[in-house]
């Protein structure tokens, strides 16, 4: 495996982010904001807050499949490059709504293309998932090693489904098209906030690990539950490859440049660090850095739930990526400190 080429930095075109106003993208606009690149954030606030959206971009309200309106921010703004964070994140309402996940996830994904392609945008990236990998390598053949790129596409909810279509689906367009290039990166579990605290996690009906378990220690949860202590892993708690959203970030910015750098590229890799922590550590690290203990028991296993996902992550070696953030105390603590500035902005007391 050999690097990519990458295009320098200082010739980054200007970038649509879709999504720009939700949790990981704010972020990634902050990373290219932070590199003087002009940014448009294309959000239609569904999920995402205006508040979220960093104060250097241009904001347009509007959904990442209108074409016209994409179609004219392209031209407007001289849009070389997209970055594709837009959609609709949970499994659980994927079960019960698969329609919407289909028509968000893959429906406007193709429609956001097609706006990319007749405009002349040379690069793409969009957002994917280790849910791709369904189960993992949770079988009693492999074991819980991690998960290299070439493992089996084999998604168990209809939220994995509507990102692996969107992932061949655009592969298919670049190998369409000329002057075309797309990264689909398939994200472990992301984790953290900007640490100067310009944007973080700030979801509508949280369910992920860290933010629930900062909202037990700023009085907003009165306990965490652990969904279950007997899995084949080191203490029998859920293992997770939580990746730092600055580093994310920085991933997708070399991923530009790389598409960039090579039309007619399809890229896809896994983002992650290729550690594991398990929910009873990553609860620890969150106590040693409040100085603070948070009440938890054990409850059932979440359904759904594979016990280790860990990544074989080629990112390094592919794009010279070299993760800032990935010590987990760091990770949480600036989740912690994100979720505590965020409740005193908004007035919003504990308990
Ligand atoms: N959070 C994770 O751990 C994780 C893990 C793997 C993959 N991902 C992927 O990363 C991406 C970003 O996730 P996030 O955690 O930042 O979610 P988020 O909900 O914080 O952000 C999504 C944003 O997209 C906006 N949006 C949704 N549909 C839209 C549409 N059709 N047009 C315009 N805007 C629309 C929402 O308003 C929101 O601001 C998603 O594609 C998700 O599948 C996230
Ligand atoms: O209240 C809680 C919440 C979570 N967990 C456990 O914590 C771990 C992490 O869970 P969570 O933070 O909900 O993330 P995941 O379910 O691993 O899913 C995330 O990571 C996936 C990629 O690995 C993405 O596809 C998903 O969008 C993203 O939500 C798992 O073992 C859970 O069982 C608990 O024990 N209690």
């Amino acid at each position: 495996m050999s690097l990519l080429p990458l295009i320098p930095a200082a010739e980054l075109p200007p970038v649509l982010v879709t999504g720009g106003a939700g949790y990981i993208g704010s972020n990634a606009a902050l990373a290219l904001l932070d590199m003087g690149v002009k940014v448009v954030v294309l959000d239609d606030l569904s999920l995402g807050s205006r508040g979220l959206v960093p104060a250097g971009a241009i904001f347009v309200e509007g959904r990442a499949g209108d074409q016209a309106l994409v179609g004219r921010l392209i031209a407007e703004h001289g849009i070389g490059a997209i970055l594709h964070f837009a959609a609709r994140i949970s499994v659980a309402e994927s079960v019960e709504q698969p329609a919407l996940y289909y028509a968000e996830n893959f429906g406007e994904t193709l429609k956001l293309a097609e706006s990319a392609l007749a405009g002349g945008v040379g690069a793409f990236v969009m957002s994917s998932t280790a849910a791709v990998y369904g189960n993992g390598p949770n079988d009693p053949l492999r074991g819980n090693a991690p998960l290299p790129v070439s493992a089996p596409v084999a998604p168990i909810n209809p939220y994995g489904w509507s990102k692996a279509f969107a992932e061949r689906m655009l592969a298919d367009l670049v190998a369409a098209n000329r002057g075309f290039s797309v990264a689909c990166p398939r994200y472990f579990n992301v984790a953290g906030a900007d640490p100067l605290l310009r944007s973080g996690q700030a979801s509508r009906h949280p369910h992920h690990l860290i933010e629930l378990a900062c909202h037990v220690l700023t009085g907003q949860r009165e306990r965490f539950t652990i969904f279950g202590d007997d899995y084949p892993t080191r203490d029998g708690t859920g293992v997770r490859d939580y990746i730092h959203v600055t580093d994310l970030a920085d991933a997708h910015v070399l991923l530009l440049r790389a598409c960039l750098a090579d039309p007619g590229q399809y890229h896809v890799m896994n983002l992650g660090y290729g550690t594991g922590a398990s929910v009873t550590e990553v609860l620890d690290a969150l106590e040693r850095v409040a100085g603070q203990p948070i009440p938890r028991h054990i409850g059932p296993r979440r359904a759904g739930d594979p016990a280790t996902l860990v990544a074989a992550s080629d990112a390094a070696a592919l794009l010279g990526w070299q993760p800032r953030f990935a010590d987990l105390e760091q990770i949480v603590g600036h989740a912690l400190a994100w979720e505590r500035q965020r409740l005193s902005a908004t007035g919003l007391q504990p308990g």
